[in-house]
């Protein structure tokens, strides 16, 4: 059968192990094939086992390094951070560069939700947007075509956002909608509409009743349905329990090779092991927006966590406009530049408002 990226769930007696050794189970035991291992069943089961111990362990490790908390309790990041300043240097104090590097070309933003339009909260169904950044993020809107990309489920990020003139990406991009234009020829409204991953809705609604169930017994642990995705939330759970609750949603996604997983920021998010990202959302959005294979765009992506990398990829990749990383810790980043928290990205957008209000001004006044 053909497994999930990364996980050790084995059937119909095959399994590939994270050695990347092919092995073969049966009762009987037949001759192993030339150039594979034979292995039994229970030193299989054994393997799997110490896999899986570790495996989790590994996605709570890597959940709490993607979540720090004080800068001071981690030395080694503290030491970086002055090298990590010179190599993602703040967009605010790089704003001139950063427009000199636009110059000709058309600004397109993309902006992530939780963490960067709005501030981590621990209720995730109270992480408003302040009515400042509404304002800006709708004067934005005017000066350049923006998107909003974001894990959360579409409606949901709407309803913070509450702006119809965006674009909106939910479901880490599985769920793509633009702002309604009335058609000419139908008088309907049209937008934009790409779900990739529709035939996993059944299964996700059916991972989430039991995540719900397994995770229960755990104190603060939250099932968030984000319709495409879903997402388990830790900030609310005793440290000492996220082994536990990681174990648990584990338990659950062993039966579900088709469900991948992904970590944000106190959050395990299970999502289709489609080939479809944030990134791919952003070149989805690009082409949309009529900036396929044209050198005249100048993207900029504003994200604070790890599944927002796959976007700022895209970008170093095609050595098109670049990313933002928000976040007050050095972290691993394909991003070129940095702001500290939402208050600093109000600014940069603030001053991106209004620099463009200004150009649009020089140039009506130079054809007077
Ligand atoms: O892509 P994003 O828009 O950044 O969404 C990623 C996850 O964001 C939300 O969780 C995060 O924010 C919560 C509210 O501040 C916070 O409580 C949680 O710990 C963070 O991980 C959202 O609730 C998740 O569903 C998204 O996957």
């Amino acid at each position: 059968k053909n497994m999930g990226a990364g996980q050790n769930v084995f059937n119909d007696g095959k399994a590939v192990l994270n050695m990347s050794i092919t092995v073969t189970v049966s009762a009987q035991k037949p001759p192993a094939p030339h150039g594979y291992i034979s292995i039994s069943r229970k030193k299989l089961l054994q393997n799997l086992e110490i896999n899986t111990g570790a495996r989790v362990n590994a996605w709570v490790d890597s959940m709490r390094a993607s979540s720090p908390t004080h800068i001071k309790s981690t030395p080694s990041l503290s030491d970086d951070q002055g090298s990590w300043n010179l190599h993602h240097p703040s967009a605010l104090e790089m704003f001139e560069q950063i427009i000199e590097a636009s110059k000709g070309k058309q600004i397109a933003m993309f902006l992530d939700y939780d963490g960067t339009l709005s501030p981590i909260v621990e209720d995730p169904d109270r992480a408003f947007m302040s009515k400042k950044m509404r304002k800006t993020v709708r004067k934005l809107a005017k000066c350049f075509p923006t998107a909003i990309v974001s894990g959360r489920c579409r409606d949901k990020v709407y309803k913070f956002v509450k702006l119809a003139e965006l674009y909106y990406a939910g479901s880490h991009g599985m769920d793509i909608k633009g702002p309604e234009k009335r058609s000419k020829s139908t008088k309907d409204n049209e937008s934009v509409l790409f779900q990739p991953a529709s035939e996993f809705l059944p299964m996700i609604d059916e991972v989430y009743k039991q995540l719900v169930e397994t995770t229960k017994s755990t104190p603060g642990a939250k099932v968030e349905n984000n319709k495409f995705c879903l997402s388990v939330h830790f900030r609310c759970v005793d440290e000492k329990k996220w082994s536990e609750l990681a174990q648990q949603v584990r338990s659950v996604l062993k039966e579900y090779p088709k469900l991948r997983l992904t970590q944000g920021r106190k959050v395990l998010e299970i999502r289709p092991t489609i080939k479809w990202d944030k990134g791919k959302a952003l070149e989805f959005l690009l082409e949309s927006l009529g900036f396929a294979n044209c050198t005249d765009v100048f993207p900029v992506y504003i994200g604070d966590d790890r599944t927002d990398e796959d976007a700022f990829k895209i970008l170093r990749d095609r050595g098109q406009g670049f990313g933002i990383l928000v976040s007050k810790f050095p972290k691993e980043t394909s991003a070129s530049y940095s702001l500290q928290e939402p208050d600093e990205v109000m600014d940069f957008l603030r001053r991106l408002v209004e620099w463009k209000q200004l150009s649009v001004q020089a140039r009506a006044q130079s054809r007077m």
